[in-house]
């Protein structure tokens, strides 16, 4: 059955068996004794094919296995081999059944027989009233048990079992070397222990010391017995998304867990963005409000000409208009029946003015200041929106008040085009007094302010509320940026600890797939249909959390555009692709001897 020729295996200079030969019995029970470090494990790795450095041979049931490729070997593992473990290695979350049937649907594609073979074991092994119960609800013996029934659903040809009465109480023990010895009679059973007692129940007893190894009892029953064959072992297709979909649901928690966290980050990411459209809005809106901002006016003193303002407007880039201004004779300003005379002025900077309610002039407006306001109505509120007749000399034209300004006496302000519609009826033909300017943005008057200080001018400009108010702007935008950056941090962190404790913790569900024969092609399958339904969590969530967040738009200051709607859809995914790939590339490495021994 198991043949060992010439068996030898080093760690780097470290030589754990030395040329060790072994004819095994077709039945019964070999202990592997030895202190610890010995080399048991070693030897156990070497049968299931865990380990392929070493020299010599050995071969299971005529099979070589050195010259096993990796899916033969994995093969080699389904059908020759049943596993037992000192920690049991059930899978939680799962049932009785379904942990045993794990390994008989990998063997056998007959469902209904796989089962009744499976409650038949239990039935043997005294657990059949417990087949639909979770496994973390067993007690040691009873999982031990389970595991048992696991390793011979397969109807394996060999048995190993790394210390499988470890972790039992005396009594539990001798229950499970019992059933052993029973299953032994039907096939060999290698089992390392450090329990001597155990060894009452073998039929050899191998002892591992400095790399040799010492057979203590032959092995009496070498006939072969018969050997029923439970299933016929078959190239069975087991369903990886459908395994993936079970284990989805066993830990939906986690992964609910893990797609919030993606959720929160790429929802943070989401409203970093958004806030940047709101401060965007605002400050456009605020732009179309406080339109005086965005003016200046160059008073010309002696020895500067306005043709040299003008021309030097004219060069910069940042200014969309300009005109030079002149004295404005007297003039009537009428509501209703009220006319309110205004006696000869200049035009001052509008940039210089506050408002006291509403706004400065755009076209066809006019803006007030309350002395004046008081004149036509008590309450001069109500006058934003009303008309006004302006008569200057041969001008003439209705204006609505776009505004009430801050000054002290009877005054008013034009928008610019009537402005400029003044000035070319009244045909002035004295100097210009002043050379009025709008820039493109107000974000541009400092530039345009500068360039013209550069040339000797004294421009009047809001620059300094301009600077303060875009101090403002910037640190708000920074405020939200750390706020969001430090919700990004904190969610990814989360989510990369949830990942990284859902990797550990699956290492030993991946080592156990392996050693149960699972082909690593079968199990990158089912990890990549679990990351396909990871990623539709995610993505479901991150559109609930978004459009709740949209619901809320009108208490929070959130503004979220489509394109950005359907780039949080995305990165959603791309995050959950990444960070799974990473944890399913560390799984698909796990070394599965490695992990079923911790
Ligand atoms: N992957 C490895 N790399 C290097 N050395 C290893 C490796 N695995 C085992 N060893 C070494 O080989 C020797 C035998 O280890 P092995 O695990 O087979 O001992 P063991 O008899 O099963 O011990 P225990 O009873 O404590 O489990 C030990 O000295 C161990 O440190």
């Amino acid at each position: 059955m198991i043949t060992i020729r010439n068996l030898s295996k080093k760690y780097g200079e470290q030589v754990v068996l030395d040329e060790f030969s072994h004819e095994f019995g077709s039945c019964g029970i070999t202990c592997l004794l030895g202190a610890s470090g010995s080399g048991k494990s070693t030897l156990l790795n070497l049968l299931a094919g865990f380990d392929r450095e070493y020299s010599g041979d050995i071969i299971v049931a005529g099979q070589k296995l050195s010259a096993l490729s990796a899916e033969a070997l994995a093969d080699y593992r389904k059908h020759t081999i049943g596993f037992i473990f000192q920690e049991y290695h059930l899978l939680t979350g799962y049932t009785v059944l379904e942990n045993i049937l794990l390994a008989a649907d990998l063997a056998c594609s007959e469902k209904e027989k796989n089962k009744e073979w499976a409650l038949t074991l239990l039935r043997r092994l005294g657990i059949e009233d417990k087949a639909n119960e979770k496994t973390e609800n067993l007690s040691g013996g009873q999982k031990q048990r389970v595991a048992i029934a696991r390793a011979l659903v397969g109807d394996p040809k060999l048995i190993l079992a790394d210390e499988p009465t470890g972790a039992l109480d005396r009594k539990t023990a001798n229950e499970i070397m019992l059933i052993l010895s029973e299953i032994a009679k039907e096939r060999p059973v290698v089992i390392i222990t450090h329990d001597h007692k155990i060894c009452d129940y073998a039929d050899e007893i191998i002892s591992i010391e400095d790399g040799k190894c010492k057979i203590w009892k032959a092995s009496e029953n070498n006939s072969d017995a018969a050997h029923i064959q439970k299933c016929s072992p078959d190239n069975a297709l087991v369903s990886m998304p459908k395994r993936a979909w079970h284990n989805f649901r066993v830990h939906f928690k986690r992964f609910l867990g893990i797609s919030l966290a993606v959720t929160i980050a790429v929802c943070a990411v989401l409203m970093s963005f958004s806030s940047q459209n709101i401060i965007e809005e605002k400050i456009s809106s605020f732009e179309e409000k406080n339109t005086a901002f965005a003016w200046g006016q160059v008073p010309l003193e002696e020895g500067t000409s306005s043709e040299d303002v003008l021309s030097l407007l004219a060069r910069s880039e940042q200014v969309q208009q300009y005109y030079s201004q002149y004295q404005v004779p007297e003039c009537d300003i009428t509501f209703e029946q009220q006319t309110v005379s205004i006696p000869t002025k200049q035009f001052g900077s509008i940039a210089a003015e506050s408002m006291n309610i509403g706004t400065m002039p755009q076209e066809g407006e006019i803006a007030i200041t309350p002395s004046l306001a008081k004149q036509f109505a008590t309450d001069i509120r109500t006058l934003i929106g009303k008309e006004v007749t302006f008569i200057c000399g041969p001008f003439s034209k209705n204006l609505r008040i776009s505004g009430i300004y801050n000054g002290s006496f009877d005054d008013y302000y034009l928008d610019a085009e009537t402005e400029q519609l003044l000035y070319r009826t009244l045909q002035n033909e004295e100097s210009p007094i002043s050379v009025a300017y709008q820039v493109i943005g107000f974000h541009e008057v400092l530039e345009v302010e500068t360039q013209l200080k550069e040339q000797g001018l004294t421009p009047v400009t809001a620059s300094e509320q301009v600077a303060s108010l875009e101090e403002t702007f910037t640190q708000l935008q920074t405020l939200f940026m750390i706020v969001s950056g430090f919700i990004v941090v904190i969610a990814l962190s989360i989510c990369v600890m949830l990942l990284l404790k859902t990797t550990r913790m699956r290492a030993a569900e991946m080592g156990l797939l392996m050693a149960l024969g699972y082909q690593r092609g079968q199990i990158q399958q089912m990890l990549l249909c679990e990351s396909l339904f990871l990623s539709a969590l995610s993505a479901m969530t991150t559109v609930l959390v978004s459009l709740l967040l949209t619901a809320l738009s009108e208490i929070l200051p959130i503004h979220i555009a489509p394109i950005q709607f359907v780039l949080s859809m995305c990165g959603t995914v791309l995050l959950v692709w990444i960070t799974t790939a990473v944890s399913n590339v560390k799984l698909l490495k796990t070394d599965p001897a490695k992990v079923l021994r911790q």
